[in-house]
């Protein structure tokens, strides 16, 4: 990639941030979660920029990354694990490696999944941010696989049952220096991406009579997520699919995995929301 087009896709996930904070930060927030990635760089920047008392918000980072990221900006971080019994989170934003027509979403490109899930899961909205590259009409499409969190002694085990489930070649994934051996994650266990041949259905797939019960290689995205989270020494599914906090709510719940919005910055500077339905 020339470093042209390197800096624009930077500048749209700047954009991107920017219109994300600016539309959805709560005044006076007391709780924020915030994700991992090159994106979440840009949130943070944004959320320092606006005009606001941030000195009572606490910041829940989602792994190593993301705390350095709130301690460098100044501002206070505090563990999941730290949070007050009952705790709900105002507001959680991340990134995305690719985002579909109903803001499903593929996560764990860069190996955070596992605490990025459970702070989405305790927020009351997660907003998604990214360049414009990550949205496409259906999961899998440009981005080729799922990645997974798993127990490493149950790594090759998962692997045999994934190519059960019709994933083709899936991979425990490495270092960049091969010869260390497997990535490690935040939870010290090993990432799994799992490529699967077709493009993930969506509900409106299946709600139109297509099979998505992976019976003929086919899989709707919750169908999929559903399967390889029953699989022993799983600990977390890099998709975020089902309700959205706003949903779950309206059904005495507290979070949801799925975005209420997601923010794709392009690289002219404008930004496309797409927002899910209520
Ligand atoms: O594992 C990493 C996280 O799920 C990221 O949020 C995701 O990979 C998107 O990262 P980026 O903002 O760098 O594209």
């Amino acid at each position: 990639m020339s470093s042209n087009a390197a800096s624009a896709i930077e500048e749209a996930k700047r954009a991107a941030a920017m219109a994300a904070v600016r539309d959805n930060y709560p005044k006076d927030a007391k709780y924020v979660g915030i994700g991992s990635g090159t994106t979440i760089v840009y949130v943070v920047e944004a959320i320092k920029n606006l005009a606001a008392d941030l000195s009572r918000t606490s910041f829940i980072p989602t792994g190593y990354q993301s705390k350095q990221l709130i301690v460098s900006a100044g501002l206070t971080a505090i563990e999941f694990d730290a949070l007050p019994e009952g705790t709900v989170l105002d507001i959680s934003f991340d990134g995305a490696d690719e985002v579909d027509d109903e803001l499903n979403c593929i996560k764990g490109g860069g190996a955070c999944l596992f605490q990025e899930k459970i702070v989405a899961l305790q927020a009351k909205k997660f907003i998604c941010v990214a360049d414009s590259r990550k949205l496409q009409s259906r999961l899998l499409s440009s981005w080729k696989y799922i990645p997974i969190e798993v127990a490493p002694i149950a790594a090759y085990r998962v692997l045999r049952k994934l190519k059960e489930l019709g994933s083709v070649n899936p991979a425990i994934r490495l270092t960049t220096v091969p010869k260390q051996g497997p990535l490690k994650t935040d939870q010290d266990f090993f990432i799994i991406d799992a490529p699967f041949p077709h493009p993930l259905l969506t509900k409106k797939d299946v709600a139109a009579g297509i099979d998505g019960s992976g019976k003929d290689g086919h899989w709707e995205v919750e169908a999929l997520a559903h399967a390889i989270k029953q699989i022993a020494g799983v600990l977390e599914v890099g998709i975020f699919a089902g309700p959205t906090g706003l949903q779950a709510q309206a059904r005495g719940a507290v979070g949801g995995q799925k975005p209420i919005a997601a923010y794709f910055g392009k690289s002219d500077g404008t930004v496309l929301v797409r927002k899910a339905l209520q």
